[in-house]
């Protein structure tokens, strides 16, 4: 998908959403048990009722791997119904990759090529010949961690390297990468303050936003200080939304979760 494409529908649905799908076993509602395919169960029926005001899907892989060859059937499963039946939406496969260029070509490949996400979260700490295999990919996007949502997000990232801190270094660096158009970044929403010097580093750059939601941080203070002209925000909230109920209504009580928050980006682009 391009950005364009990606922009035009933020516009549309009047939605930066991205709902994280980090379905665990242990919170889904209890009658989904029964079913052949418990996680896929799941992801279809929040998908279903929250389609429309989101504009992007982010299963994190490590939900899926901890079920072994079943978990990675159901994610195989989920990206295929995403494709098949919403192909407007775009998908984030947060997998934090990043190795030898070697095997990072091969990383690409399953995510891009195999199972046909849209994009993939990359660690940069292997740097330029780690990240440059995916930024290969045509219409395809590489979303390099930048500053994380975590507290360990200070033992490296703020760390002042050659006069600089290291996150701001990934973000001068990584501009230089071949295909470096097709680069977005990892900023937590709890760290929205530092967005400000972020965007004189990549004004247009798209960021994905984790931790609004579970993790505390404000969609305000996100959107004041890392909106840029083209929106260039996907603000994900994952427990905050899926775990909305264990009843049986749980994908309704979702869309509710996911409604609250899309009407507070409505406001915030309409401010703009
Ligand atoms: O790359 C990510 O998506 C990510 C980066 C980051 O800095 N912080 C962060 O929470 N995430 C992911 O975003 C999701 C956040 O989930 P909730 O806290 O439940 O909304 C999880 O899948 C995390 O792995």
């Amino acid at each position: 998908m391009t950005t364009d494409f990606l922009v035009g529908q933020i516009r549309k649905k009047e939605s930066f959403l991205c709902i994280g799908l980090d379905t665990d076993l242990d919170k889904v509602p209890k009658h989904l048990l029964q079913e052949e395919d418990p996680i896929f169960a799941f992801n279809k029926a929040i998908i279903d009722a929250t389609h429309h005001l989101c504009v992007a899907y982010k299963p994190n892989t490590a939900f899926y791997e901890a079920y072994g060859i079943k978990g990675w059937q159901a994610l195989e499963k989920t990206i295929n119904y995403l494709n098949s039946n919403y192909p407007e939406i775009f998908t984030i496969a947060d997998a934090k990759r990043g190795d030898i260029g070697n095997t990072s070509t091969r990383y690409a490949k399953a995510f891009f090529e195999d199972l046909g996400f849209d994009s993939v979260t990359i660690a940069p700490y292997m740097g330029r010949d780690s990240v440059e295999p995916f930024l290969a990919f045509k219409d395809k996007h590489t979303i390099l961690l930048a500053l994380t949502s975590n507290k360990g997000a200070f033992d490296f990232q703020t760390k002042m390297v050659e006069g600089k801190e290291l996150y701001k270094q990934v973000l001068e660096i990584s501009k230089t990468y071949e295909n470096s158009e097709n680069l977005m970044y990892v900023v937590g929403a709890t760290k929205a303050t530092f967005l400000t010097e972020i965007r004189n580093i990549i004004p247009n750059s798209f960021l994905l936003v984790p931790g609004v939601g579970a993790q505390g941080g404000s969609l305000v203070e996100v959107c004041k200080y890392g909106m840029s002209d083209n929106v260039g925000l996907l603000v994900n909230s994952s427990r905050g939304i899926i775990y909305a109920s264990d009843q049986e209504n749980f994908a309704q009580a979702s869309a509710e979760k996911a409604k609250e928050l899309q009407q507070q980006m409505s406001l915030e682009l309409k401010k703009r």
